[in-house]
């Protein structure tokens, strides 16, 4: 299983720092939504400059305009992006053309889709993205009760390959892993450590 870090700051500096710091122990460098909203599309670029091993991955959850949006971050660098799986058929499509386009993933976000959610899994699955992020946001994690039990019921469920992120902490990774997920997405549990780099360097031991 590979380790994603969302680097969910606001500006290049701070992202780069957090990547500096981490970038050792994750396999893919994620620049949050509101990071790229803050920054701009060119924050992509600066972290690939940074870290041409890692792969980074813009999380840009197009909800249309699919090719057009992945095109702007693969330009920019990116080796994957999001996609909503809420969004149209073609906006999924349209991503995914860019991605076979530049030889890139593209990968489906599947916040706030609750009802069907499996069902909704396979059928972007067969649009053609890389993999499937079965994914709580913050707002439903900051409710009473959240808990990622759900998320990996769907994902051991969906036989499709698949992500998790929702709160991805030491106390769960581990059952990420054993349902079966080809990445683990981690920001709070990272960038609010106080040492972020043995935070992360503890979440690969644990999946190791
Ligand atoms: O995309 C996001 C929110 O929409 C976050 O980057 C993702 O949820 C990972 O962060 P955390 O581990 O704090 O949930």
């Amino acid at each position: 299983m590979r380790l994603q870090v969302a680097l969910d700051v606001l500006d290049v500096g701070s992202a780069l720092a957090l990547a500096r710091q981490v970038a050792g122990e994750v396999d893919i460098l994620e620049l949050g939504t509101p990071l790229v909203k803050s920054a701009g599309i060119s924050a992509v670029t600066a972290v690939k400059a940074a870290h041409p091993d890692k792969l980074v991955f813009a999380d840009l959850k197009t909800a249309d305009a699919g090719e057009l949006e992945a095109t702007l971050a693969f330009e920019a660098g990116a080796d994957l992006v999001t996609v909503m799986g809420a969004a149209d058929d073609d906006t999924v499509r349209g991503a995914v053309a860019a991605g076979r386009k530049y030889g890139k993933e593209v990968v489906a976000d599947m916040i706030s889709v609750t009802e069907g959610r499996v069902a909704r899994i396979r059928e972007v699955a067969k649009l053609g993205v890389s993999f499937v992020e079965i994914h709580a946001g913050l707002d439903e994690q900051a409710r009473p009760g959240y808990s990622i039990d759900t998320l990996l019921a769907d994902g051991r469920e969906a036989g499709v390959a698949f992500s998790i992120a929702g709160g991805v902490k030491a106390a769960t990774i581990g059952l990420v892993k054993d349902a079966g997920a080809a990445v683990a997405v981690v920001g709070g549990g990272i960038y609010n450590a106080p040492d972020p780099a043995a935070a992360a360097r503890e979440l690969r031991r644990l999946t190791a």
